[in-house]
């Protein structure tokens, strides 16, 4: 099994993580919390009573855990693809493969990753979620003091099983969108590379930020779903599971409510997919 496509994809997901998480953070709030205005309110907000490592809470779990799941992510996806149509990495520019077979490989990646990404998903959303200024005297502190802390606290107030809360909502949201992910990446480079050559770096740039854009419109209602359960369980249980959520989200937002976030999450992921697809195929090449 090559291992290359699990490491290029730890290292292209680490760069693409850093350099998003900031956006990431406003999304999140934007999607769980009804105290912003918009996303330059929040962020204003978010600068003025947490400074700016407040864009950056929750950063360091998905920084150590994005080696196991992007290596997943990409991982699976190529080793699946190899499986499908016995062509190797290095192979597939010059014999590509059929899109169905692009979109089974992408889904199966998305729903092996979820179980790997649910447990730091929702520690990243619980910190992303504090609002207190970091440790200061006279304040008072925040709910969860860190990472392990956050963890911790999870597993004794809710139990084992409190690790994967919204698990459910995100492996819904990412085995279908990781498929259109990867879709329309290869859909692009194809379009715009002469047969059987390499796609160049622009081409690439722009076919991974789509791919980014297009796969997280997808997923954006169950996003906002995944986002409310994980934060569910805090306080008072409100939602029964995914379709209680869902409905008693819309009933008092109106359907606007799949789409929050939206915006400054198609901002973030622009940017992040054409640096995670540009590190990847680039160490690939390199390696190859
Ligand atoms: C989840 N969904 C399949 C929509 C997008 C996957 C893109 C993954 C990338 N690391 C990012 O954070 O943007």
């Amino acid at each position: 099994m090559p291992v290359e496509e699990f490491v290029a994809g730890w290292i292209s997901g680490a760069l693409g993580l850093v350099l998003g998480h900031p956006f990431d953070t406003v999304k999140v709030r934007l999607q769980t919390q009804t105290t912003y205005q918009g996303i330059v309110d929040c962020m204003v907000k978010i600068y003025r009573h947490e400074s700016l490592l407040g864009f950056f809470k929750g950063m360091s779990f998905p920084i150590m855990s994005i080696a196991v799941v992007s290596s997943v992510q990409f991982g699976v996806y190529s080793n699946a693809l190899m499986v499908l149509t016995a062509t190797s990495h290095q192979e597939r520019w010059a014999q590509p493969p059929s899109y169905a077979h692009v979109f089974i490989a992408g889904c199966a990646g998305g729903f092996l990753q979820t179980y790997c990404l649910a447990p730091f998903d929702l520690i990243k959303v619980r910190l992303q979620n504090q609002t207190e200024p970091r440790a200061q005297s006279g304040s008072p502190p925040a709910r969860y003091r860190g990472p392990v802390h956050c963890a911790a606290s999870i597993f004794q107030e809710e139990g084992p099983r409190g690790l994967f809360r919204g698990a459910w909502a995100l492996m819904l949201r990412d085995t279908p969108t990781m498929g259109i992910y990867f879709v329309t990446y290869e859909g692009l480079c194809r379009q715009y590379t002469p047969d059987g050559q390499n796609p160049s770096s622009a081409t690439v740039l722009v076919a991974g930020g789509v791919a980014g854009i297009t796969s997280w419109v997808a997923a954006t209602p169950l996003d906002v779903i995944k986002s409310r359960m994980q934060m569910d369980g805090l306080r008072r249980r409100v939602y029964q599971g995914v379709l209680d959520c869902m409905a008693s989200s819309v009933r008092q937002e109106g359907l606007g409510v799949f789409f929050r976030g939206v915006t400054i999450n198609s901002a973030r992921a622009f940017p992040v997919n054409a640096v995670t697809f540009l590190s990847y195929e680039y160490l690939l090449r390199w390696w190859g």
